[in-house]
């Protein structure tokens, strides 16, 4: 469950701010949240994941305050309960489909890499049809099977929230379906909540809930 209440931030010297008075998401949602370029959309995802501390205002997700937290253990909660699929994607070039996937488990000691975690790394390629691509590099694959690569890094800590930005972008249709429905089935066998960055309409019919960034949210607004 995701609890916002009174947010606001702006980033140091910009102009640029968010105000979100308030906003609840019950765990297992799945939320779209849309908004003109620029609008705030990727600020909201990071300020939810702790990458961006609010200046005002509490962040709660599944009973955690996140905006208490002191670094450390803001990096900790966001490693082993948030899973972000970031909109560069951020895959390293210089290592395997295979080990991107398992990176988070390589660099942080909060999480363990064993036999089940690697196992379970495979069967998300498998699911995503990337499972004769685990030795390729980034850069051998399809814009599409980066994207899945992506995905099933954000997944593999089975995190109870995950956070998608543009996930689908620069997708064909068939790709975009295939991406979206992956991060769908994934939460709702986990029922973690999702909530997915997107300017596809075409998309929304997916989601139980969409968010306009630009609209007032809150009780009042519903
Ligand atoms: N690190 C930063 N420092 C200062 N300003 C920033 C920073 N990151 C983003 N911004 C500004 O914050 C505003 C919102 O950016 P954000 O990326 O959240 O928008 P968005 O809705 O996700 O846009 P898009 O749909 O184009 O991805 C923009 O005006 C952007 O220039």
């Amino acid at each position: 469950m995701i609890e916002i209440e009174n947010l606001s931030f702006r980033y140091p010297g910009s102009r640029f701010g968010v105000a979100l008075p308030a906003l609840r998401i019950e765990r297992g949602g799945r939320v779209a949240i849309i908004g003109p370029s620029g609008a705030g959309k990727t600020t909201l995802l990071k300020l939810i994941a702790g990458i961006l501390s609010p200046d005002e205002g509490t962040i709660r997700v599944d009973g955690v305050t996140v905006s208490a937290l002191d670094d450390g253990a803001r990096r900790n909660f966001r490693i082993s309960r948030v899973g972000f699929v970031f909109q560069e994607l951020e895959l390293l070039d210089y290592l395997s489909v295979f080990d991107n996937i398992v990176h988070p488990y390589r660099i942080n000691r909060v999480l363990k890499l064993d036999q089940g975690v690697r196992d379970r790394a495979r069967e998300l390629a498998e699911q995503t049809g990337l499972a004769d691509k685990l030795a390729a590099l980034p850069r051998e694959l399809s814009q599409g099977e980066r994207q899945r690569a992506a995905v099933c890094r954000a997944l593999l800590a089975e995190p109870g929230l995950v956070l998608a930005d543009e996930a689908t972008g620069n997708l064909d249709p068939a790709n975009k379906l295939r991406v979206i429905e992956l991060l769908i089935r994934a939460a709702e066998r986990k029922r973690s909540t999702l909530l997915a960055v997107t300017h596809d309409h075409e998309l929304l019919p997916l989601f139980d809930r969409v968010i306009d960034i630009r609209q007032p949210q809150g009780p009042e607004a519903e």
